[in-house]
């Protein structure tokens, strides 16, 4: 863990640091407008040759396999970045499905929505959110309607995935019924999503573990027991 750990820093120092504007300008102008496909492909193109933070190709498999499975009403993202993943989700998305993103550094929302807009989507399906997920989850409500979050993903910071997912649950967000919560593990078992696992084994009364796939974690919250235990 350790020499990897030590590669990873080499290879930053290396590449340099991530540019939500470089990668905009990258993407606005090497995609086709109006093709989600396109806007998805040049992300990558851009990802194989600077650093970037978007969630990627294999991770985004993951993604799709759950929409396509869950076929989300109401889907929230927290972490935008530049909109990667949000392009991702919106393009599997069903017919009446609605994306709201979260995302706190305003330069990055900012550009993020306007690749989404590129990627051909409309404000009528998605939503970006500029602001902390703190600030985000108690003003959801009224966006959400009272069928609650059918898919959440949690791509900003490990250290607020539990503390947002048991604000999105006191909130009655999570769709009772079952809401597909996904975690990404981007720090190989980061503190942040040990103590979120250790939590919800506590709790299998609302709580399972799915599966974990590519650092995909997927755990389902649903207001009945779970036969399945949290494990990992
Ligand atoms: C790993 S990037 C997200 C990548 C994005 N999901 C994609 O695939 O393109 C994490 C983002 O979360 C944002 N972030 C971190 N903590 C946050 C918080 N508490 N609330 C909202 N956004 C946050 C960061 O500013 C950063 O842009």
């Amino acid at each position: 863990a350790l020499c990897r750990r030590a590669l990873a820093w080499a290879l930053q120092l290396l590449r340099g640091r991530v540019c939500v504007r470089s990668t905009h300008a990258f993407v606005f102008s090497g995609c086709t407008h109006g093709d989600a496909r396109s806007v998805l492909e040049t992300f990558d193109l851009y990802a194989d040759t600077h650093p970037s933070l978007s969630i990627g190709p294999q991770r985004g498999e993951v993604l799709d396999e759950v929409v396509r499975r869950v076929q989300p009403q109401h889907v929230l993202e927290l972490g935008t970045h530049c909109g990667y993943s949000a392009v991702r989700l919106l393009r599997m998305l069903p017919p009446a499905g609605r994306l709201i993103t979260v995302e706190q550094e305003p330069l990055a929302a900012e550009l993020a929505e306007e690749l989404i807009l590129v990627a051909g989507f409309k404000h009528s399906q998605f939503q970006v959110l500029t602001c902390s997920s703190a600030e985000a989850i108690p003003a959801l409500r009224p966006a959400v309607g009272p069928d609650g979050l059918s898919l959440v993903l949690m791509d900003h910071d490990p250290q607020r995935f539990l503390p947002d997912l048991l604000a999105l649950e006191a909130q009655g967000l999570l769709r009772p019924a079952g809401c597909c919560v996904l975690l990404v593990d981007r720090r190989q078992r980061d503190g942040g999503l040990r103590e979120t696992l250790d939590h919800l084994r506590e709790r299998r009364d609302r709580y399972c573990l799915r599966t974990q796939r590519q650092s995909v974690v997927e755990i389902v919250y649903r207001e009945e027991d779970h036969s399945t235990a949290v494990e990992g």
